[in-house]
């Protein structure tokens, strides 16, 4: 049993003698230690100390679940910082209902235990015991003491006879008290386990059990909002608004380990329905084993310390690296340098990290998004590269409706103009220089390889490919025509290189009238051609100019001018003019 020297480390555990908290420990601990029963969970806790190095508490039961008690005396703040959880056992339950001997089942009125194993035989009081009160306390071995104690009050000469009570413990606890046993294993299910943590002053130090081999690594992390106390920055009472299921949800999608268990309690902040989480990581060392019982041996890892990879997701060491010119830039230099904490693992992640850069302790790298895309496909045909280096002609005049999907620039970029329509169509411009839109000046001169048959380049090609048809005559030895011919010449060898050069600018003389409809000189220029007066002259040829006096003004209807320049304004009829319909029509 417990050995008693001063010398041997002190575990404190739920007492008193004969609990499931009392088998686990000596369990783990042996005849190594001096146990030290305390009344409550909560005592435990409160119980270790530099004198009482260890303890043990109930965490979970497979049946009815999670020890409330543990979970909030876990939640305080010297769990994490003077008490640690170490390692874990866990134990088979088996229960049974215990009386004072002599007391019979029908006989029982009120049943006594710890609420985890009135919980766990749920069903067995509801179909055997329905009518029995069912009464908390601290522990099963403490129901089983109260069995044995004497009734303190007077109940009166007038009270009911209140009945016996009854205690669900272990058949060890019911023995030690010396009680009768009126049923075997009564919890509802034969396969009934416990796990109790083992909890230490230390993080580092091996308690004083053997260590065995350790099958899993363990880790509990508690993540919680601590209240601001006065004087503190209100950043924390704007992390704490924040709803901590996010940061939740998020870990759960980004952690790389198993998360084998989830706990929430109310945080003790004090703001409503805000909760603290327990989250259980399990490193295996092995692939898991499908007929695993729970029964390994564990050993608790700091996610903080050591090698382990939990440490990487409580404090990731990626990406961070310390150039030796850091500490001169900031120490010698003086300059201010970016945060030097560790890189926010979660704000890398496609979630983003739930408390945001403002929030986040650790530092929040905001790459761009463009980073990621992937380069941009260019066309690979020419024509297409051309277009996207080329200002869209439609959308210079406010008139593309592609919007984004449009193949061309829409910005104000001279040096990408489109190419000037008279100058592509007449290789002259009377704007000159003027002119906003491209002159290339390869599009004076007539393609060579062109004129020989063929051009590669095609509709690429900056100079002018002029469709000819070949002259019969040249092609059959000679045409008197010469270069005056109007039809193709084609050359049979190679073209010299200065065939190819711009020719020099063209003289006035050699540009002649403008292009027709070309801005002031529109007017003159509606030649009579096969679409007759007034037909624009918008990709027709140019026409000679009109005799004034055979112009016929829209406006008025009289001769001697065009309608532009129609002196009488206010002349009724269409567009301000005379109505001149029946000429058309007739005069009916
Ligand atoms: O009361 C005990 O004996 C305890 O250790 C707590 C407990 C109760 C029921 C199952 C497991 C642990």
């Amino acid at each position: 049993m417990a050995n008693t020297s001063s010398a041997v480390p002190k575990v404190a555990f739920l007492g008193p003698l004969g609990t499931y908290s009392h088998q686990s420990a000596h369990d783990k601990f042996g005849d190594n230690v001096e146990y030290v029963e305390q009344r409550t969970i909560t005592t435990v806790f409160e119980a270790i100390s530099p004198d009482i190095p260890y303890g043990v508490v109930p965490q979970q039961n497979s049946t009815f679940g999670s020890v409330i008690e543990t979970y909030d005396n876990l939640r305080q703040p010297t769990v994490g910082s003077a008490i640690f959880v170490k390692g874990e056992v866990t134990i088979s339950i088996q229960h049974c209902l215990a009386v004072r001997p002599g007391v019979k089942s029908e006989d029982v009125s009120r049943i006594l235990s710890h609420e985890q194993a009135l919980g766990q035989c749920a069903n067995f009081l509801s179909s055997h015991y329905p009518h029995a009160v069912r009464q908390k306390v601290s522990s099963t071995a403490k129901a089983a003491e109260m069995l044995l104690e004497p009734e303190t009050e007077d109940p009166g000469p007038d009270a009911q006879p209140v009945g016996e009570s009854a205690a669900i413990c272990s058949s060890h606890c019911a023995h030690l008290f010396g009680l009768s046993v009126l049923h075997e294993s009564i919890q509802d299910r034969s396969d009934n386990f416990t796990r109790f943590f083992v909890l230490s002053t230390s993080l580092h130090e091996q308690p004083p059990y053997v260590p065995q081999e350790p099958q899993l690594f363990r880790a509990l992390i508690r993540i919680d909002i601590f209240a601001p106390a006065d004087g503190q920055s209100p950043i924390n009472l704007a992390i704490a608004s924040r709803p901590l299921q996010l940061v939740m949800s998020t870990l759960l999608t980004t952690l790389g380990v198993p998360i084998t268990r989830i706990d929430r309690r109310p945080s003790l902040a004090p703001i409503p329905f805000q909760d603290v989480y327990f989250v259980e990581l399990e490193e295996l060392s092995g692939p898991p084993d499908p007929h695993d019982t729970g029964h390994r041996e564990v050993a608790y890892t700091n996610p903080l310390a050591g090698p382990s990879t939990l440490r990487d997701i409580i404090r990731p060491q990626f990406h961070q690296n310390n150039f030796a010119e850091e500490s001169f830039v900031k120490n010698q230099l003086g300059i201010k340098l970016d945060k030097d904490d560790q890189i926010c693992r979660l704000s890398l992640t496609a979630a983003g990290c739930p408390l945001g850069p403002l929030h986040c302790p650790l530092r929040h790298t905001q790459p761009s998004a463009q980073n990621f895309q992937p380069p941009k496909q260019l066309p690979t045909h020419p024509r297409e590269r051309e277009r996207l280096a080329t200002v869209c002609k439609h959308w210079l005049r406010g008139l593309c409706k592609k919007g984004d999907a449009c193949e061309f620039l829409h910005e104000y970029n001279l040096r990408r103009m489109p190419e000037c329509w008279w100058y592509a169509k007449y290789g002259y411009c009377s704007a000159g220089d003027e002119c906003l839109y491209a002159h290339p000046k390869e599009r004076r001169i007539e393609c060579p390889d062109y004129n020989r048959g063929f051009c590669k380049l095609g509709p690429t090609c900056p100079r002018k490919h002029v469709r000819r048809v070949a002259c019969q005559l040249y092609l059959t030895g000679f045409c008197p025509l010469g270069p005056e011919c109007s039809r193709g010449h084609p050359k049979p060898g190679l073209p010299p290189p200065s065939a190819y050069d711009p020719p020099p600018p063209p003289t006035q003389k050699e540009l002649g009238p403008p292009p027709p409809g070309y801005g002031r000189y529109a007017d003159f220029d509606r030649g009579s051609g096969p679409m007759g007066p007034g037909a624009g002259g918008s990709g027709g040829p140019p026409g000679p100019r009109r005799n004034l006096e055979d112009v016929e003004c829209f406006k008025c209807g009289e001769r001697g001018h065009y309608a532009n320049h129609c002196t009488r304004k206010n002349v009724p009829g269409n567009r301000g003019g005379l109505d001149r319909s029946y000429r058309r029509y007739g005069n009916e």
